[in-house]
């Protein structure tokens, strides 16, 4: 299911200016990652494709359907939603925790028990921690379970909100990994927030980079961005000029190696491929 917004504001009562005319199109089956820092407005236009903000101007719609004339509750039916401390239910066990919104929707117990541990299957977590509860996970277990919870409604559109902002580096290298797989597997329509300009790019087959008031500095893909920076803004932000982005060469008695600005050798060139 494809994402568009269109002309979309939003002003709180106490006059923040959170987003400013925003119009994208997030397409149906892929993952757009809104990147940007603090305060840029990520959040605001991420909740409001659930409904849990509600737009000051403007149109959101989902399949050309403008969500502002559909039920809040049956759109959220449709829409999973990980959120970066995964939000769990302390007192319910994993299976439970997964299990919960079909059980309100309806799903008997015992039918939603069996399909959260398929789920559990997908996200990558052992059946044998299904009675554990959230306490007793890690935060990387915690963060797929979340996972599985919001797929628990089998959506088409799966919202993330920083989710992998909580955990440890490796960590979350392994749930952006998973995350890249469970796309594939699975074809949902992807909104990912993040801070972090290294997962947008490894994560969004479109990257929309936000200043304040989510004013776009910048939409594409990865690659387009990265060889043509739309402003000194965003060249700064993605830091062409720094870390494992600033590649030079370095000659070496078997070829050209690709050394980064830290100093460490990111890879051979490999001369005419690609
Ligand atoms: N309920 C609210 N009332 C007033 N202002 C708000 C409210 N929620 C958010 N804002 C403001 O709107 C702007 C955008 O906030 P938002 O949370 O969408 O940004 P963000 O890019 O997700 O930030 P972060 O990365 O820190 O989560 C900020 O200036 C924020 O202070």
């Amino acid at each position: 299911m494809a994402i568009e917004f269109r002309a979309v504001s939003k002003r709180y009562p106490d006059g923040t200016v959170a987003v400013d005319d925003f119009s994208v199109l997030m397409p149906a089956h892929k993952t757009t990652v809104l990147v940007g820092s603090s305060g840029s407005g990520k959040t605001t236009l991420l909740r409001m494709i659930n409904r849990l903000i509600e737009p000051s101007g403007g149109v959101i719609a989902i399949d050309d359907e403008p969500i502002a004339e559909r039920d809040p509750v049956k759109l959220r039916r449709g829409i999973g939603y990980v959120l970066q401390n995964a939000g769990l239910l302390p007192h319910f066990s994993v299976v439970d925790n997964i299990a919960t919104v079909p059980v309100l929707n309806g799903v008997p117990r015992g039918r939603a028990r069996e399909r959260a541990l398929e789920l559990m299957d997908v996200v990558g977590l052992e059946r044998g921690l299904a009675k554990r509860y959230p306490s007793q996970l890690s935060g990387g277990q915690q963060q797929r379970v979340g996972v599985a919870r919001a797929l628990a409604v089998d959506p088409n559109i799966l919202l993330m909100d920083e989710p992998f902002g909580a955990v440890d580096p490796i960590v979350r290298r392994e749930l952006q990994t998973e995350t890249i797989r469970l796309q594939r597997e699975l074809e949902k329509t992807i909104v990912f927030v993040t801070h972090d300009i290294d997962e947008a790019f490894l994560l969004g087959d479109q990257v929309v980079i936000l200043e304040k008031g989510a004013r776009i500095a910048q939409i594409g893909t990865p690659e387009q961005i990265i060889e043509n920076p739309a402003s000194d803004f965003v060249a700064d932000f993605i830091g062409v000029e720094r870390g494992t982005r600033a590649l030079h060469a370095k000659q070496t008695p078997r070829g050209t190696v690709l050394v980064d600005a830290a100093g460490r050798t990111q890879g051979v060139l490999v001369e005419g491929a690609a």
